[in-house]
């Protein structure tokens, strides 16, 4: 029983390392993980500068975890895809393209929210 429970310990570990490295790669890989890591940067140290509201925080936050494992999801498909084919075909072309377009779609809504969310906390530092 107690090396049961210790088995699955372990293994929740390899689990978090596993993880772990799966971002590790996609930032050493993908120039656009690390633009997002670097874009999440900024919008939290906006988020501090302009001391926003816990709900504003708790939207931020939704925001900047979802783009991160949308790009993570997005890189894990074109490798599968290249993993399937190195050749030309329409299905590989469809996967991908859909995968970027999940990702286009995130990311424009992100930036409709952080409009939505900084606009009047730009305002306010501009009118005194
Ligand atoms: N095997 C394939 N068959 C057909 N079209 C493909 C294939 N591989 C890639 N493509 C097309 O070429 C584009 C560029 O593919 P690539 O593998 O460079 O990924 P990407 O979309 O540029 O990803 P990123 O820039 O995020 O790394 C894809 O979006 C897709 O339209």
């Amino acid at each position: 029983m107690g090396s049961h429970g210790k088995r699955k310990a372990i293994s929740l570990l390899d689990s978090f390392s596993f993880a772990i490295n799966g971002i590790r790669i996609a930032l050493l890989t993908e120039r656009n993980m690390r633009i997002h890591l670097f874009s999440s940067v900024i919008v939290i140290g906006s988020s501090i500068f302009f001391s926003i509201s816990t709900i504003e925080w708790l939207i931020v936050l939704i925001v900047i975890g979802g783009m991160l494992a949308l790009e993570l999801v997005n890189t894990a498909i074109e490798r599968v895809v290249d993993l399937v084919t190195e050749e030309f075909h329409p299905f590989a072309k469809q996967a991908k393209d859909m995968a970027a377009g999940a990702v286009f779609i995130y990311a424009i809504i992100s930036v409709v929210i952080g409009m939505i969310v900084f606009w009047p906390h730009i305002l306010k530092l501009l009118s005194f």
